[in-house]
Parts: structure tokens; C-alpha cells; sequence
């Protein structure tokens, strides 16, 4: 019997190989992750069992199915994939989910909802060996063909010059079409290929299986997970993730009575790989993505107003216009936890509707088994949905991007399918019977008084838009955007990433939980099948056509939905059932013209408008007096120890046996030629290199085994020589950033009232000294390269670390402002006493500044001693001003201290 399990498995995977191995040339030619290619099997499916009804011979309507698919492949490429060649990936992957709906849409409206097959294509001989073994000829020959076509694969790319070009192009696009190679023309083939290889899965699966438009648009999960081991470029490998997810899909079934495991295990086991894989920060030189534009979180005026009284205009609604009220008020409370995961967060969740399904399973089955209050049954959605979503954060804690995209759609999926769906958990094939709700004794039935219910609904939505506002406006919500700007330099200021994240989604699981509670009690008996994985991707792409950094966004995308208000207004002229598929090509559109999002073109202007007003000019808190006795460190100068630090990475030995030590007060200088180890030794020391020999101490105390956060809360501040300034948020706000303190009551009572924030008095020292006060309110994106390193500089000095290194801080600088750069450094050492540990190649700023340097030469300290000693030091002359050969081979100062 096993082994009756494992061939089918093996035919299910020779199906899974053959897609994966598509999804991997898409990759290959484009750099897309195509989130459409579940969608593009189900679209060579459904049109091979169209062809065949319309009386079109087997192999024909076959070949058109698939050419048909490879077409449609280009066509996105062609329309919407070379428009966006210059956007990052995750508004690619974006825009693919644009693609699933249009293509799921065009397959409800075309074919319908209900299970479709198609007639046999291949020959359905059946094997047979003893009583308990079959298979059919055709399932044998799908997985021949799986194995066939990527040995074709395998020969086309390896051996053939278009293989090679395509290789050169995903390799670096620019480079390749430097020697007259088209990316665009390699993408499209690219495409086609890959469509095309969709388009043939769905046409040999189409016979062995029922197609329904949203469940075959979730073939892209598995079919990611494989592509996925293949790591989206071997093919052999990728042939080998389809055959062991196949079979362990169809070997689990074989143990596992419960529903939903087969399906959901493989995928499962892949997301924990995926995530131990992962790193907690990102890479030094790895570039944060772009994300859509971030609002202020300030409601226009006349918008609180109409908020404020909407509840009460709801009341005077007829029932089919407050059924769509609450439909887009509720899709609008999901809306706003993706504004507050992705939008400021920056982290692409997929997972957020399932989230609503937790709080709506939560509360209905809390009701229905102990006879729980509406308003208890919410809170205990929020609850659950909030620890749920916790979980689901732990995976974007190491996993970021695309690659959290497929992890919390696959979670998603498995919610639906172990929970959601599971008639043993939620009541059985009537759902799970709840009493109509009540509040504060008034009956808000949402069959009897569906006019209460949409007043409640929108008070619902009120609410959470003030919470999310409050947020962005507050503390918390700077901190989310420092991770979502730049995770490394939100570390060296001692923000705890991680939490970070969790906190984000905790808040956007809150969300969704209190929609999910409403959307259950709208009916008497609750079907959790509505809360399917698609809809998450749905409000995605919803929330992103009207501007996920944008409460209004959120709120305006929920419009749209299905059932919700536009669909109320094109049912009045028969369009309704197009309202989804409008806003998948609405979203095509929209990425490639107004990336920010639909409501992004109106608020722009008004908030340039209330910049101008003065009654509205933004209100901070404004600089302290400039008093330089303010700058005190929290717990005075530390001291720096370095002991016989190595670090390596591969085969370069970056650090060896470094050792060094900086006093309170004092400012050693580190020199060396370009690659010495000096960042290296930086990064060591501030935790951003965590595998590295010998010892680092901070006054003492050994801080080796301690993350960046927890240095950098112990006191070791830098900058970077990158930079790494929080793009998204302004001079002033990047300065906060840097005394900004989590304390655990602030993550509650921030979403009440966000805490006003006051510069510091050491931010406020630094403005004044660099001269920053006219740029305080401008965006660090929009400042000039000079302006931008004084920021980093005084984003540093704000944080009043005990420690204190700086990498390069002058490069870029004119005279003028590095001479100012030393004054603020000696000013700094003198009152507040920090150790600072100054790399810098500017050595007129060295010789003036330092009260000792250290010379670092391929990874080696080769000398130490004031300025005026290391210049006349014939060994640093050699390797660092270059008067002789290398230096490589001089002795260590250590060395040369002893000999
Ligand atoms: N993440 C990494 N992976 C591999 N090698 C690395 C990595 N980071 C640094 N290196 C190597 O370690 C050595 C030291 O580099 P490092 O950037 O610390 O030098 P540096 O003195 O700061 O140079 P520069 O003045 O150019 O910044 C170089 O050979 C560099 O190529």
C-alpha cells in the first residue's frame, strides 16, 4: 500500500518538477518570483478542456493550450514586467499578484466556480502488480516527462549560447547588455518558456485531478517550495524537490488521517529550512528595498470630521448598502494591518486574512462552546489572533522579502487548510452557531438591523485608523520604520529588530482579529471558508493599489472588494461581478505609474499644503538651548578593550590577533590601506560580525556572545560608512531614533496617545555644532551627500554612547565641515568623555584630532603611538603611504614590541 502511495506521489511530483521547473526560468531570465504561476497552470488547464469541448482533436487542443499559456506569459513580461524592470522585487512579486487575480477572475467569470476535468490526453493503461499495487500509464508518463524536459533543460542552458546569455543577465543585467545582449528580449523568451511549462503541467493535470479557479492558483505554493529547494537555477535539483514534496504530499496522506496535512507538511518543513537558513540582520553592502511612500499618519480635517459622524450615517442606511458597508469596513480594518506589517513595518505579509480567519474561529467557537458575550468572544479573537500572529512574525524575523512573502502565503494556506477547513474543529458542515450580538444591551443582529451592524463595523474601522495613526506618529511607529529603512543601523542604535517586527505584527494580528470577531457574527451560523489564503494575497494587492504607507490606502482598497461598496454601486449597473478584476488590472497599472499607491497623488499635495499653513507646520517638540554642559553620556566614558581579535570570512583571514585599547576621553585614530580589517574590527567589536576569535570588553566587561542591540544599549555606538541613515523619516526623526527607549508600557499606551518627543540635549548639541537646524524637517533621502554624513555623525553623537567608533566619518566632507567635524569630536571627548575609535583617511583630521592612532595593515596592527610617532614609523610608511613594496610581511606591533 506504501508503495502504491509513493507512485502516485511520484507522478504528483513529476507535475510539481515540471511547474517548478517554469517558475525557475521565470526567475532565471527575469529575476521575478511569479506568484501568478499556480494561476498560469490552471490557465493551460482550463483552456485544454475548452478546446476539447469545442470538438478540437486531443493533441491539438493540447498544443494550444500550452501555446496559448506561453503567450499570455510574454504578454505580462512584455506589458507590465519590462515596465517595472527597475523596481525592486517585492513590487514585482507585487505586481504578480496582480496577475493571480486577473488570471483567477478571468477563470471564475470564463468557467465558473464549480470542480472541472478534462478527458484523458495521455494513455490510461493501468499497471498492476498483486492486489494492492496500480498505476496508470498516464501518471508513469508524467513523471517521464518531468525527468525528459529537464534533461532538455539541463542541456539548453548548460550547453547552448542562449543558455549563456541568460545565465549573464540574471548574473548582472547591465553588464550583459553592455555586450549587446537584450535583457528584455531574454526575459520575454524567459517568460514564454516558463509560462509555457505552466501551461503543460495544467494540461496533463487537468485529466488526473478537478480544477476550481482558487484552488488551483494555490498549486503556486508547493510549486514554490520546489522551485525553492532548487534554489530558482538547478534544474536537477528542482527535479528532486517536485519528487520528494510529491511523495512525502501523498506519504503523508498514507499516515496522516487529518485533513489538510498532506497537503500542508511538505511545505511546512521547507518554511522551518527556510527560516534556520535565514540571518537575524541582513548582510553588510545588501541594500534595503524601496517601499511605497510612508504618510504622516495625520487625517486631513474634513476626513475626522466625516469619520467622526460616519457611525451615525450609517444608521440611515437601507439593507444591501450597510451589508456592503460592513464587507469594506471590515476588508478595511485588514487593509489597515497590512498598512501596519508592510506599509511601515516593511515586511510582505501574505498571511494577514488567515489572521482575520484566527480571530473569527476564535471568538465564534469561544461563543458557541461557553456561551460567551460578543464583546469577550472579541477580545479573546485578539488575543489568539495576536499570538498567531506572533508566530507567523517569527518567521519574518529571519526571513525578509520575497522569500517572507512565500513563507507567510504558505502559512496562510496551512491555516485554511489544517484549521479553516477542518469540519472536526469548526462545527461541522452547517459552520458553527453563534448568537446574533449585542452591546450594552442594544441588539446589533446584523440580519435584523444590518444598518446597527455597519454603524459598529465603521466605528470598528474609526478606531483602528486612530490606533494605526497614533502609532505612526508615535515612538513605535519610528521604530518600525527604522527596521523597515535599515535593519543594520536600527540595530547599532540599540532598536531590537526582532521585537520590532513581532510588535508590528502583533498590532496588525490585533487588527485582523477584531475584523475577523465582526465578520463571524455577522451571520448566526459562521463558515470559516471565507476566510481562504487568497483573500490575504487579495488585500495585498488591494492595500497596495491605494497605498500601503497611507491609512487612507488601506481603507480606500477595501472599497473595491467583493461585496463591499463599489461592488454595491456596479451592481446597480451590472458590473459587479468585474470589481476584482478591475483591481487586478487596476494594480498592474498603478505599479508602473503611481508606485505609492492611488491616494499617494492627493495627499502629497495636501500635506505640502499643510507644510506652507503655518497654524498646521509640523509640531516638534522644538531644540534644546545649546548648552554644551548638556551633553552627558548615560553612565560617563567607558573604555574599549580590544584582545587578540581574529576574524575570518572563507579563506580571508580579515582580522589577526588585533588588539588595542581606547581610554575615556580619549580618541584613537585607525589608518590603513583600503580592505585592512579597519570596518571588520568596527563590525567585530559592535556585534554586526558575530563569529570572530579573541575577546571584546566594554569597561571591562566582556561583551563577545552579545548581539548588536544589546552593544549597542550597553553603550558601543558608530556610524557607518555607508551611512545607513533611515531614508524614509526626517533629520529630525533620524536623530530620535537614537535616544528613542522601548520601555514595555510604551508599546500599549503609544496606540492610545503617541508620547511626544523632545530632542535630546546631546541631539540637540550636535544639530547646533553640524549645523543641521534648517534641515531637521526634511527627509534624509532628499538631503545633500555632505548633509548626510553630518546626520550620521550626529545620529551617533546623539545616542551618548560610552563608546564611540566612527567609520570615515570625513569622506565627502569639505573643508569647512571637517573642520567643524573635529571641533564637535575634541568638544565631545572633552565633556562627555566617551572612548571614540576614529577610522578615517583624512589624515590632516587624524593628525589634529587624535591623541593616539594604531596602523592596521592586512588584518595586522603593525604599529601604535601619537600621530607624530605612526607618521615617522618607516614600517607605516611602507604599507600605508606606500613609499616601499608590501608591507604584508612586517611584524605585528606586538611582534616588534618584544623582538
Ligand atoms: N562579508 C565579507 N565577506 C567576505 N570578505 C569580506 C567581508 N567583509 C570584508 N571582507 C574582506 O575582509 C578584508 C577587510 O575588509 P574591510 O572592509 O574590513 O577593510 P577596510 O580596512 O575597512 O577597507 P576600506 O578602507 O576599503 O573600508 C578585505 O579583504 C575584504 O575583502
Amino acid at each position: 500500500m506504501l508503495l502504491q502511495f509513493i507512485a502516485l506521489g511520484l507522478s504528483l511530483g513529476g507535475a510539481y518538477a515540471l511547474a517548478g521547473q517554469g517558475l525557475s526560468l521565470i526567475h532565471r531570465g527575469s529575476g521575478v518570483v511569479n506568484f501568478a504561476h499556480g494561476a498560469m497552470v490552471g490557465l493551460g488547464g482550463y483552456l485544454s478542456i475548452e478546446f476539447r469541448e469545442s470538438g478540437l482533436p486531443l493533441a491539438l487542443a493540447a498544443v494550444l493550450a500550452v501555446a496559448l499559456t506561453a503567450l499570455v506569459g510574454a504578454a505580462v513580461q512584455h506589458l507590465v514586467m519590462r515596465r517595472l524592470r527597475d523596481a525592486v522585487p517585492l513590487t514585482r512579486l507585487i505586481a504578480t499578484l496582480g496577475v493571480m487575480t486577473v488570471l483567477n477572475q478571468v477563470m471564475v467569470l470564463r468557467y465558473g466556480q464549480d470542480p472541472k476535468s478534462a478527458p484523458a490526453l495521455l494513455p490510461t493503461h493501468i499497471f498492476r502488480i498483486g492486489d494492492n499495487f496500480q498505476i496508470g500509464l498516464d501518471r508513469v508518463l508524467l513523471t517521464i516527462i518531468a525527468v525528459l524536459v529537464t534533461v532538455v533543460l539541463w542541456l539548453v542552458y548548460k550547453r547552448t549560447r542562449f543558455g549563456l546569455v541568460t545565465a549573464a543577465v540574471s548574473e548582472n543585467p547591465r553588464c550583459a547588455a553592455t555586450h549587446g545582449h537584450s535583457p528584455q528580449r531574454v526575459a520575454l523568451i524567459n517568460w514564454a518558456a516558463g509560462a509555457g511549462l505552466a501551461g503543460l503541467t495544467g494540461v496533463l493535470l487537468a485529466p488526473l485531478a478537478f480544477f476550481t479557479p482558487q484552488q488551483v492558483v494555490f498549486l503556486v505554493v508547493p510549486v514554490l517550495a520546489v522551485a525553492l529547494i532548487g534554489n530558482f537555477s538547478s534544474f536537477p535539483l528542482t527535479l528532486f524537490g517536485g519528487l520528494v514534496v510529491g511523495v512525502t504530499e501523498s506519504v503523508s496522506a498514507y499516515y496522516i488521517d487529518a485533513p489538510g496535512w498532506s497537503t500542508s507538511l511538505p511545505f511546512l518543513i521547507i518554511m522551518i529550512v527556510l527560516i534556520l537558513r535565514g540571518k537575524t540582520l541582513p548582510p553588510r553592502g545588501q541594500q534595503s528595498e524601496r517601499l511605497p511612500k510612508v504618510g504622516s499618519g495625520r487625517p486631513p480635517l474634513p476626513v475626522l470630521v466625516f469619520l467622526i459622524a460616519a457611525p451615525a450615517l450609517m444608521l440611515t442606511l437601507p439593507a444591501n448598502w450597510a451589508d456592503a458597508v460592513v464587507t469594506s469596513a471590515l476588508f478595511g480594518l485588514v487593509g489597515l494591518s497590512v498598512v501596519v506589517v508592510t506599509g511601515y513595518a516593511g515586511q510582505l505579509s501574505l498571511a494577514q486574512f488567515a489572521l482575520a480567519g484566527i480571530g473569527a474561529f476564535a471568538s465564534a467557537r469561544l461563543a458557541a462552546t461557553s456561551g460567551a458575550s460578543f464583546v469577550m468572544s472579541g477580545i479573546f479573537a485578539v488575543v489568539v489572533a495576536v499570538l498567531i500572529g506572533v508566530v507567523i512574525a517569527l518567521s519574518a524575523v529571519r526571513t525578509r522579502g520575497v522569500t517572507l512573502g512565500i513563507v507567510t502565503l504558505g502559512l496562510a494556506l496551512a491555516i485554511q487548510r489544517l484549521v479553516l477547513e477542518n469540519t472536526d474543529y469548526t462545527g461541522g458542515l452547517l459552520g458553527t452557531v453563534v448568537s446574533p450580538p449585542s452591546l450594552l444591551g442594544v441588539d446589533f443582529d446584523a440580519i435584523v438591523h444590518p444598518e446597527r451592524y455597519a454603524a459598529l463595523a465603521v466605528a470598528a474601522l474609526v478606531l483602528g485608523g486612530i490606533v494605526v495613526s497614533n502609532l505612526r506618529r508615535g515612538p513605535a511607529g519610528r521604530r518600525l520604520l527604522a527596521v523597515r529603512t535599515n535593519e543594520r543601523a536600527a540595530a547599532s542604535l540599540g532598536i531590537n529588530v526582532a521585537a520590532t517586527k513581532l510588535y508590528a505584527f502583533a498590532v496588525g494580528a490585533g487588527l485582523a482579529g477584531v475584523a475577523g470577531a465582526m465578520l463571524a457574527f455577522r451571520d448566526t451560523h459562521v463558515n470559516f471558508v471565507q476566510f481562504e489564503a487568497f483573500m490575504s494575497a487579495q488585500v495585498v494587492v488591494l492595500v497596495v493599489l491605494g497605498g500601503a504607507g497611507y491609512i487612507s490606502g488601506g481603507v480606500a482598497g477595501s472599497l473595491i472588494v467583493a461585496g463591499g461598496v463599489f461592488s454595491q454601486i456596479g451592481d446597480t449597473i451590472g458590473i459587479a461581478e468585474y470589481m476584482t478584476l478591475a483591481a487586478g488590472l487596476m494594480l498592474l497599472m498603478q505599479l508602473t505609474t503611481v508606485p505609492d499607491g492611488m491616494v499617494a497623488p492627493l495627499l502629497g499635495p495636501l500635506a505640502h499644503l499643510r507644510r506652507r499653513l503655518p497654524r498646521f507646520r509640523q509640531r516638534r517638540a522644538p531644540v534644546a538651548p545649546p548648552v554644551a554642559q548638556d551633553i552627558v553620556t548615560g553612565g560617563g566614558g567607558g573604555t574599549l578593550e580590544v584582545r587578540n581579535v581574529s576574524a575570518r570570512f572563507g579563506g580571508v583571514l580579515a582580522l589577526d590577533e588585533v588588539s588595542l585599547s581606547v581610554q575615556p576621553g580619549e580618541i584613537v585614530g585607525l589608518i590603513g590601506a583600503n580592505g585592512a580589517g579597519k570596518t571588520t574590527l568596527v563590525d567585530v567589536v559592535t556585534g554586526y560580525v558575530p563569529r570572530y576569535e579573541g575577546s571584546v570588553l566594554l569597561s571591562g566587561n566582556a561583551v563577545d556572545g552579545l548581539s548588536a542591540t544589546r552593544r549597542a544599549r550597553a553603550g558601543l555606538g558608530r556610524s557607518f560608512q555607508s551611512l545607513e541613515l533611515f531614508d524614509d523619516l526626517t533629520v529630525h526623526e533620524n536623530l530620535l531614533m537614537a535616544s528613542d527607549r522601548a520601555r514595555p508600557s510604551s508599546h500599549v499606551l503609544d496606540l492610545l496617545r503617541p508620547a511626544p518627543s523632545p530632542l535630546p540635549p546631546a541631539a540637540a548639541y550636535a544639530v547646533r555644532e553640524l549645523e543641521l537646524e534648517q534641515w531637521l524637517d526634511t527627509p534624509a533621502a532628499s538631503l545633500p551627500a555632505g548633509v548626510r554624513r553630518l546626520v550620521a555623525i550626529g545620529r551617533a553623537v546623539a545616542a551618548e554612547p560610552a563608546v564611540l567608533l566612527l567609520d570615515e566619518p570625513a569622506a565627502g566632507l569639505d573643508e569647512h565641515e571637517t573642520a567643524e567635524l573635529g571641533r564637535l569630536l575634541r568638544r565631545i571627548a572633552a565633556v562627555s568623555r566617551p572612548a571614540m575609535l576614529l577610522i578615517e583617511h583624512d589624515m590632516s583630521l587624524v593628525m589634529s584630532v587624535c591623541d593616539r592612532v594604531v596602523v592596521l595593515d592586512a588584518g595586522r596592527c603593525i604599529a601604535e603611538g601619537t600621530a607624530r610617532e605612526v607618521q615617522n614609523d618607516p614600517i607605516v610608511r611602507t604599507a600605508y603611504f606606500g613609499e616601499l613594496g608590501s608591507a604584508t610581511t612586517r611584524p605585528r606591533v606586538s611582534e616588534r614590541h618584544t623582538t
